[in-house]
């Protein structure tokens, strides 16, 4: 049987709703949850492949989001979060019982600072954005699929709709690099 790469995107991709404007995540515990809740629909949403995002068990994919920072709030059982790894770009708040991200902040000097990283799946509400492209494939070896699975993977996305990519999409290349041009001295009019 092929590897689920997230539930989300095996059996077809469901349209959001672009009238939707957020609802609650909620954490795995069986009680006491980690209550987030988000006063706007996602953007970006994606699957990721890299080691970083948090992935349901058994699939190879995280599919993740991000909602401006101002749109997320901790509404239950916020003394259960701790962040995974201080060092890392997007500091992601984790339930230290169940595992579970809640949200990714980026409190450095950033191109996406200002957004929170989510997980929709999180939500029982329908109408969150439906994932748009598939990033970080090829770093799905790294955590031990066999490269002569990508094909299948790459193919399974496109199957769906998705478009894959290895690193981002680009329009979000494209604003990192804006942003790396900006910081050396460039200047765009009408961006
Ligand atoms: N091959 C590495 C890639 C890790 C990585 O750079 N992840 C991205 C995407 S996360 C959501 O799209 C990133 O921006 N990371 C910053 C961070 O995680 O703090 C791997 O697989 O680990
Ligand atoms: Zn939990
Ligand atoms: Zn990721």
């Amino acid at each position: 049987m092929a590897p689920s790469l997230h539930p989300l995107v095996d059996n077809g991709i469901t349209p959001g709703s672009s009238s939707f404007a957020g609802g609650k995540l909620r954490c795995h515990c069986a009680s006491d949850k980690v209550e987030v809740t988000l006063s706007s629909n996602v953007a970006h949403n994606h699957a990721c492949g890299c080691s970083k995002c948090w992935k349901p068990t058994g699939s190879l994919f995280s599919i993740v989001g991000v909602v401006p920072r101002d749109a997320v709030s901790v509404t239950a059982n916020a003394s259960k979060l701790s962040i995974v790894d201080k060092e890392a770009t997007i500091q992601r708040n984790a339930c230290k019982d169940c595992g579970v991200h809640l949200f990714g902040r980026i409190e450095k000097d950033h191109p996406f600072k200002g957004l929170d990283f989510v997980h929709v799946e999180l939500s029982d509400e329908q109408g969150w954005q439906e994932p748009q492209f598939a990033a970080f494939v090829s770093s799905i070896i790294e955590q031990g699929t066999h490269p002569n699975q990508m094909d299948d993977v790459r193919a399974k996305f496109k199957s769906v709709g998705l478009q894959t990519y290895d690193v981002l999409s680009p329009p979000l290349m494209d604003l990192i690099s804006t942003f790396t041009a900006q910081k050396a001295g460039h200047i765009f009019s009408n961006l």
